[in-house]
């Protein structure tokens, strides 16, 4: 059988338009339609027919964890079809890394799945969009892609989902993963990988929203120098269900900040603002009933939390989900 890509639009700046080509950051994204889109990218054509999703058409901040939810679902219908061989998504750049987090986790497929977006709207002069669609899709089409898990594709490079994380406001080359590096690259029409992931992900992952509308809130609360204590007393009356508490260097909290949060009925765990790095297990924690975030980014670590109290509520159980996915 003859099988497909399933292409599958959320919006994003690859299908934003400014109001001149040289408006690079004051344009509307989420404008322009799948079609659209394609139709500005005949090279890939030869790679088609393909299977059209258009999920959305929003700004990725804009993205909520039931639009999360429902991404999942339908890739998972999508890659459970014997006519799809893999999918790839077009999504905004400022979320992108947290869906494609959610996806790695929820979606149980070897097909590959691969997510890209544009850092230049539509139309804008040196638009990034359609050479990382087309990059995109070419590797999608590429049979080593199978089982990597969900992939990120933008300016020649592939990352992996758990890792990847935007570093730069407006530059293409934004798509980074500090402590791992690329997995591969993107060069005359295929994908050339060097790593893998080490984490649990789609096959592996015991993770399942199928059953899902709304989950579990999980809120993060970042750290400073002299915080004071308005905003974590704030933030721990709202009632979360689980709480990503941002702390300076190897997630240190201020000593304000740990009284107020500490042995509450909720998991907290500790993560990092550094950008890099792993946040381990210390004494107090112990004490103050803590748990780490191993090397995920906060927002990752929300959506980790989010998914493992699907699961369970013990702090045990949850820690060492921190330590495998
Ligand atoms: N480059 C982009 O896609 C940024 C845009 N604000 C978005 O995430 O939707």
């Amino acid at each position: 059988m003859d099988t497909k890509i399933a292409l599958i639009a959320t919006g994003g700046t690859i299908a934003g338009q400014g109001a001149s080509d040289t408006d690079l950051t004051g344009y509307t994204p989420g404008v322009l339609g799948l079609d659209e889109i394609l139709a500005s990218v005949p090279g890939t054509k030869p790679y088609g027919p393909y299977a059209y999703t258009q999920f959305s058409n929003i700004e990725s901040s804009d993205i909520t964890v039931k639009d999360w939810i429902k991404l999942a679902k339908v890739v998972q219908r999508l890659v459970n079809r014997d006519d799809i061989s893999g999918v790839v998504i077009t999504h905004g750049t400022d979320s992108m890394e947290e869906t494609a987090y959610f996806l790695n986790l929820t979606v149980h497929t070897d097909k590959p799945v691969v997510i890209t977006g544009s850092m230049r709207p539509a139309g804008a002069i040196s638009a990034d969009g359609p050479i990382n669609l087309l990059q995109a899709i070419q590797v999608a089409r590429t049979s080593e892609s199978i089982g990597k898990g969900v992939l990120v594709v933008l300016n020649g490079y592939i990352d992996g989902a758990r890792d990847v994380s935007k570093r730069n406001t407006t530059n293409v080359a934004t798509f980074d993963s500090p402590l791992v590096g690329h997995l591969g690259i993107v060069q005359d029409g295929k994908a050339y990988y060097y790593r893998t992931s080490t984490r649990r992900h789609t096959n592996q992952s015991i993770f399942d929203v199928t059953d899902c509308e709304e989950l579990p809130r999980v809120v993060i609360l970042t750290c400073y120098g002299g915080m004071d204590d308005m905003v974590p007393l704030s933030v721990v009356a709202t009632n979360p269900d689980g709480l990503i508490l941002v702390g300076l260097g190897h997630g240190t909290i201020p000593q304000n900040v740990r009284q107020i949060t500490q042995n509450l009925s909720f998991p907290i765990v500790r993560a990092s603002r550094t950008g890099s790095g792993m946040v381990s297990a210390v004494p107090q924690d112990a004490v103050a009933g803590y748990l780490v975030s191993d090397t995920l980014s906060p927002q990752k670590a929300r959506i980790l939390l989010m998914l493992g109290l699907t699961k369970t509520k013990h702090l045990k159980t949850l820690q060492e989900y921190f330590h495998e996915y």
